[in-house]
């Protein structure tokens, strides 16, 4: 738990239900009367909107993409996470550093490189859940959204990303959460959690 505020993030290959989850979740903390920011990344601020457009016209070379996803993240937590989280909000977020470690990670950057260059400004949060599905079916749910899979979704650099989004497993405040069941099943699998780290924080008084 951070000084005031609880920091969450949802990682995960794309597909896996992250933008579901995180209002969901958000609605959860509303409903109990805390004041949530529901973001994501890359943000709809000037450098999120530059790496989006890519997405679709073709992809920048890896250097590139890494230096506009860590501009972006940069304004993100100086403008919205850590003023938040200052004000005791519940911050939840629709990716984060742990994506760059990901999908960068399988452009050929060392994640481990990726995730001490992201510490060295970003806060780490207090949750991280993952969201795993294998690639196949992520794909198809993405297919049923109607998107024209982009550069960024590719299957094999999925399967590459989907291993090092589980690499994370075992550190203390990272939850990997099978999302191959309904949606309202695998929110309760993070509210249960959630819950859980709420009542640990309240005894020891954060
Ligand atoms: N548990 C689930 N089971 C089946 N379909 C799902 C589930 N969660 C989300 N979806 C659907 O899959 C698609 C991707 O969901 P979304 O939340 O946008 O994933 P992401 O943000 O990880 O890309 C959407 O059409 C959504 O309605
Ligand atoms: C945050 C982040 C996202 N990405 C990629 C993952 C996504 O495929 C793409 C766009 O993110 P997003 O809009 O979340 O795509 P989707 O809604 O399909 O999950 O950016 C990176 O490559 N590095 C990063 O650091």
């Amino acid at each position: 738990m951070n000084q005031q505020g609880l920091f969450i993030v949802l990682e995960g290959i794309d597909g896996t239900g992250k933008s579901t989850q995180t209002q969901s979740l958000g609605e959860w903390f509303r409903q109990q009367g805390r004041e949530v920011i529901c973001s994501r990344e890359p943000t709809d601020g000037p450098w999120g909107r530059e790496i989006r457009a890519t997405a679709a016209t073709g992809r920048l070379a890896p250097e590139e993409e890494l230096d506009l996803f860590l501009k972006d993240r940069r304004q993100h937590v100086e403008e919205l996470i850590s003023p938040a989280l200052a004000a005791g909000k519940v911050v939840i977020l629709d990716r984060y550093y742990f994506s760059t470690m990901a999908y960068q990670g399988c452009r050929g950057f060392d994640p481990t490189e990726i995730r001490r260059q992201n510490e060295a400004f970003a806060p780490s949060p207090d949750l991280l859940f993952v969201l795993d599905l294998d690639v196949d079916s992520a794909l198809a749910r993405i297919g049923g959204r109607g998107d024209v899979a982009n550069e960024f979704e590719k299957r094999d650099s999925l399967a590459r990303c989907r291993e090092i989004f589980l690499s994370l497993e075992g550190e203390p405040f990272v939850h990997i959460i099978p999302s191959d069941t309904d949606p309202d099943t695998v929110q309760s699998r993070i509210r249960e959690i959630a819950a859980t780290r709420l009542t640990a924080a309240a005894k020891s008084g954060e």
